[in-house]
Parts: C-alpha cells; structure tokens; sequence
C-alpha cells in the first residue's frame, strides 16, 4: 500500500515545518524520515498516519485521497492497514505485555493473550519469549520499545509507521529492529520511519531530509 504526499507544507505553534515537501513511500521499501530534533519529523509521520492534518498538500494512500477523510474512513485504515511504533511507546502500562501487544483485536480476546500461539511468536521475534505475563509498567525503555515492534509485527500491518524506533536501544536490539522492520518490509509491508540513527538511516531504501525544504524523496 504505497503512501503518496504531494506539496505539503505542515505549520506548527507558529513555524514552518515544511513547504512543497514531496514523498512516496513504497510497498516493499524502508523510507527514513530524518533530520535535527525539532525539524517536524513527528508531525510528518502522524499526518501520514492520519493522526494529524496537513496545512497544504495532498496525501494519497493505496490509490486514495486521504488528505480530509470522514472519521469512519480513518477508523477503517487504523483497524485494517496501519501500525504505530510511538516515540513515547503507546502501551498501557497497567496491562500485561502480551495484552499489549493483542491492541488490534478486540478487548474480550485479548484476556487470552498469555496462550495465543501468534502474540508469542511476535514476542520471540523481539526477543521478549516469555515476557507476556509482566506488566508493561515493569519493563525497560528499551523492553517497551520492542513491545511496540511487537504489536505492530502480530498486527501484520500493510503499513507500519515507526517514529525513533530504535532510540532506546542497545546495539544488538538496533541491529534486530532494522532486521525486524527490514523483513516486514520483504512481506511487502510499506515502512516509514522517523529516525536519527545512521544504522537506521543507512538501511533504509530511501531517505528524506527534514529541515532543508522543498523536501523531496
Ligand atoms: N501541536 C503543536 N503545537 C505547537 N507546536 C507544535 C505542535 N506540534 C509540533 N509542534 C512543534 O513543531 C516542531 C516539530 O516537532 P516534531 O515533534 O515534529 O519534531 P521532531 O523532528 O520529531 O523532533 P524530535 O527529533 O526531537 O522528536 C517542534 O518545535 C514542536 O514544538
């Protein structure tokens, strides 16, 4: 599902972010958003993922216009397209790992989160086997961020949105993140990613520069 922003320009608490930016972030490919802390990486990555408006521009996902979408349309897309790995996590940290990481299925399932064979095989894939019963509240920076990876690895998003996904990390949990999201992205996955990490930046297919606009990838 390719992601399609044409002329945006994003304004925020009195700033420009961006002017004329221009991005296309494929299916099958990694697109790395960078640039300096308070460039507007954040903001960019929300308004693709329709968490945010666009000041001007258009954005395009699957083929669609998504620049102003009815609320039930943007309900549709989180429920069957996207996944969010948030800066600040996103968990709910009086809720158990593997509750955590079921978010996309409906509450009555996720009781039985500890013994469902697909929330323990996303677990195992961040190297978190057999966390699924602690409380989020309990884990690491580093822990909850793989939690993230997690969540959005059981969803099988089309495409996943990740926003500093490796900031918490030691190398070795770097490098299985990078992996991680490289694979998602060999399933066809489209994934954009906000970053300040070379490793991160070198490993993406694409990259589009913050700060230095009109912007284009
Ligand atoms: N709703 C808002 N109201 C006012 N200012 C905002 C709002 N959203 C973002 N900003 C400002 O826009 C700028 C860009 O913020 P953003 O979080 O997108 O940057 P970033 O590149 O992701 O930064 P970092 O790398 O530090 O996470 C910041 O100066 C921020 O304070």
């Amino acid at each position: 599902m390719d992601i399609t922003a044409t002329n945006i320009t994003l304004r925020r608490g009195g700033k420009i972010l961006c002017e004329g930016l221009d991005l296309h972030a494929s299916a099958g490919e990694l697109t790395a958003v960078i640039g300096a802390s308070g460039s507007g990486k954040t903001t960019l990555l929300n308004c693709l993922a329709l968490l945010e408006r666009v000041n001007e521009g258009q954005l395009r996902i699957g083929g669609r216009d998504m620049t102003t979408v009815p609320e039930s349309a943007r309900r549709r897309f989180w429920r069957d397209s996207a996944a969010f790995i948030f800066q600040d996590y996103g968990l709910i940290d009086a809720e158990t790992v593997a509750y955590n990481v079921m978010m996309s299925t409906p509450p009555l399932f996720r009781r039985r989160a500890l013994t469902n064979p697909a929330v323990n095989e996303a677990l195992s894939s961040v190297r978190l086997e057999g966390r699924g019963g602690e409380k989020v509240a309990t884990l690491s920076g580093g822990e909850k961020q793989r939690v993230g990876l997690a969540r959005a690895m059981y969803k099988n998003a089309a495409i996943i949105f990740a926003d500093e996904p490796t900031a918490s990390l030691d190398h070795e949990n770097r490098d299985l993140v990078i992996e991680l999201l490289r694979q998602a992205a060999a399933r066809g996955a489209t994934i954009v990613l906000a970053t300040h990490d070379d490793a991160a930046i070198t490993a993406a297919d694409h990259r589009l520069h913050l700060g230095t606009h009109p912007a284009t990838v």
